[in-house]
């Protein structure tokens, strides 16, 4: 399962350095050093400059091979992602909207950032829901429509079966593709969502990414997400914080379908996982991350009852697998600065 997960922490790499491939630098030299996985090669331009710091990074690096690796890896993310990828990242309040404002309230947000168990996450029916049922509809009969084109079968070991691709957050960028009226106010509104929590303050600030993902598990495959967090404890480069996501099955029927996700508790006392069926314009929010520094502890410990705590909180999650029907969802990862 460890070893599983690295390799899910490699191709959430691979994603951010598809938004940066003008800062890659480093593949000449993680190649020589034997540090890249195939999977890597496969989205590579080749014959690029080779950056110095990763050579005498690995001069400097004890431990397993394996553990050198990982820091390679980790520092060829952050080089390209300092450049082009860092200057995408707007403040969620730069796609407020205030028809999105009955979403999330202010005791949501409160909740959210308490963390700690599963009761922090939200999960949301929109009233007024975020579009209609027949432009929901339209979006997500256009979605379904895009999977061939715009995603790539997963070679996450951790969700084999399913396909992950990304559709930009900028409005102007989203339109040049070509896609429908319904499609891009449904991304206008999951886009505004993370100013809601923002504005309720969070303890440290936020920014949007530059796309969201949509992900489509084939009915039937066998496609699921066995449990993981969307940031693990020590990931480098990699910022989520918050994650949103926003189903699009709008006749699912869950006891035929299945395709729940699944929230596990934070530990054996904290109860029994729950199952969240993903409804068509249903929105489930919740922590991304670990936060587990000993001073955002010890900061929280003496500030909690003054209500000024950090959030630190995390949430184990997972996809069971859909029968019969096709699952789609968008997925925001509200990043930290
Ligand atoms: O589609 C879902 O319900 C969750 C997907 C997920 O956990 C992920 O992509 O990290
Ligand atoms: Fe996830």
């Amino acid at each position: 399962m460890q070893r599983a997960c690295m390799s899910a922490l490699e191709q959430r790499d691979l994603s951010l350095i598809h938004y940066a491939r003008r800062g890659a630098a480093s593949l000449g030299a993680l190649q020589r050093l034997g540090a890249l996985a195939p999977a890597w090669l496969l989205t590579r331009p080749p014959g690029r400059p080779v950056r110095l710091q990763l050579e005498e990074l690995a001069d400097t690096l004890d431990g397993s091979r394996e553990a050198r690796e990982y820091e390679l890896r980790a520092r060829l993310v952050r080089s390209v992602t300092e450049g082009a990828y860092n200057k995408l990242r707007p403040p969620p309040e730069s796609l407020a909207d205030p028809s999105v404002d009955h979403v999330i309230s202010a005791r949501d947000a409160a909740r959210l950032r308490g963390g700690g168990g599963i009761d922090a996450v939200l999960v949301l029916d929109p009233e007024p829901a975020l579009l209609p049922r027949h432009a929901l509809a339209e979006a997500s009969a256009e979605l379904r429509r895009l999977v061939a084109q715009r995603t790539q079968e997963s070679i996450n070991p951790c969700n084999r079966g399913s396909w992950h691709g990304f559709l930009p957050l900028d409005a102007d960028k989203a339109a040049r593709q070509g896609l429908g009226p319904s499609t891009l106010a449904l991304l206008r509104k999951l886009g505004a969502l993370p100013a809601l929590v923002s504005r309720c303050g969070w303890g440290r600030p936020l920014v949007l990414p530059p796309a969201v993902q949509l992900g489509f598990y084939p009915g039937g495959s066998g496609a699921r997400y066995s449990p993981h967090l969307d940031r693990n404890p020590g990931e480098v480069g990699l910022k989520r914080e918050i994650t949103f996501l926003l189903y699009l099955n709008v006749d699912w029927d869950t006891d035929r379908h299945g395709g729940c996700l699944r929230l596990h508790p934070p530990d054996r006392a904290s109860g029994a996982p729950v199952d969240v069926a993903p409804l068509g314009g249903r929105v489930v929010v919740f922590q991304s991350g670990k936060r587990h520094t000993r001073a955002a502890l010890r900061w929280n410990a003496a500030m909690t009852s003054l209500g000024a705590s950090l959030p630190i909180g995390k949430q184990l999650h997972e996809v069971l697998p859909c029968d019969g029907a096709d699952r789609l969802a968008l997925t925001l990862w509200c990043e930290y600065e």
